[in-house]
């Protein structure tokens, strides 16, 4: 079934969906399902980020250090925002910027559709491995990844429109919810579980 399409950003096309949450909840993997399925373009900040800089993520924050890093996302997600028209996914501390904060927020105003996909530890956990590609979660990663999204589930919660919690989904199941949510009608919607902003 093809989406039944949100209000587009006036300032130009903007994504269908865009996709937030901390390492591990899925994020690149449920946007490629979505792709997928509904036979959408997709398109990842991190990916932009490495293509650009020419090397991964974790060379830019040896390198260069985590505040460069930062400045190209916030380029790459401004850019994705004003070109891509699929299901775009964004790295896991991109909305802790500013101006990506007020970015998203002008999307959503404009009919725009931000995921915060949710995950536990517990769930995260094995599905990010702690390996050497997340720099932030170096040291103690099940703690790191804790204090990450002890400090960020505000914030992801003020810029999404819908939460999706992932526990115990594999990415098609997650990717089949988001589809049906944005595919009922606006007045089934409100009162669907997963389309509750945050905190309602
Ligand atoms: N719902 C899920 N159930 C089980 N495994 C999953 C699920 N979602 C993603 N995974 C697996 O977890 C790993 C991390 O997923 P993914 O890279 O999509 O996370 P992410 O949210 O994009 O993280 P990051 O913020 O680091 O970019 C991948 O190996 C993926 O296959
Ligand atoms: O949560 C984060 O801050 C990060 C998540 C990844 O997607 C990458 O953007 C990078 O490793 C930083
Ligand atoms: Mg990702």
């Amino acid at each position: 079934m093809p989406f039944v399409r949100a209000p587009h950003p006036p300032t130009g096309p903007g994504p269908l969906l865009v996709l937030v949450g901390p390492p591990g909840a899925g994020k690149s993997t449920v946007a490629s399902a979505l792709g997928v399925r509904c036979g959408l373009a997709v398109r990842d900040t991190d990916s932009d980020v490495e293509r650009r800089a020419g090397k991964p993520i974790s060379a830019i924050f040896v390198d260069d250090g985590e505040p460069a890093f930062r400045a190209l996302e916030r380029a790459a997600v401004a850019d994705a925002l004003a070109e891509h028209d699929g299901v775009l996914a964004l790295g896991g501390g991109a909305v802790l910027d500013a101006t990506t904060q007020e970015l998203l927020a002008g999307y959503r105003d404009a009919g725009g559709t931000v995921v915060f996909l949710d995950v536990s530890l517990a769930h995260a956990a094995p599905r990010v491995g702690f390996n050497q590609s997340r720099p932030l979660l170096l040291g103690n990663p099940r703690a790191q990844w804790q204090a990450l999204m002890d400090a960020r589930r505000p914030v992801y919660e003020a810029v999404a429109s819908m939460r999706v919690s992932t526990d115990g989904l594999r990415p098609a199941a997650v990717a089949e919810l988001i589809h049906d949510q944005l595919t009922v009608a606006p007045e089934q919607r409100a009162s669907s579980p997963t389309n509750r902003r945050p905190g309602e």
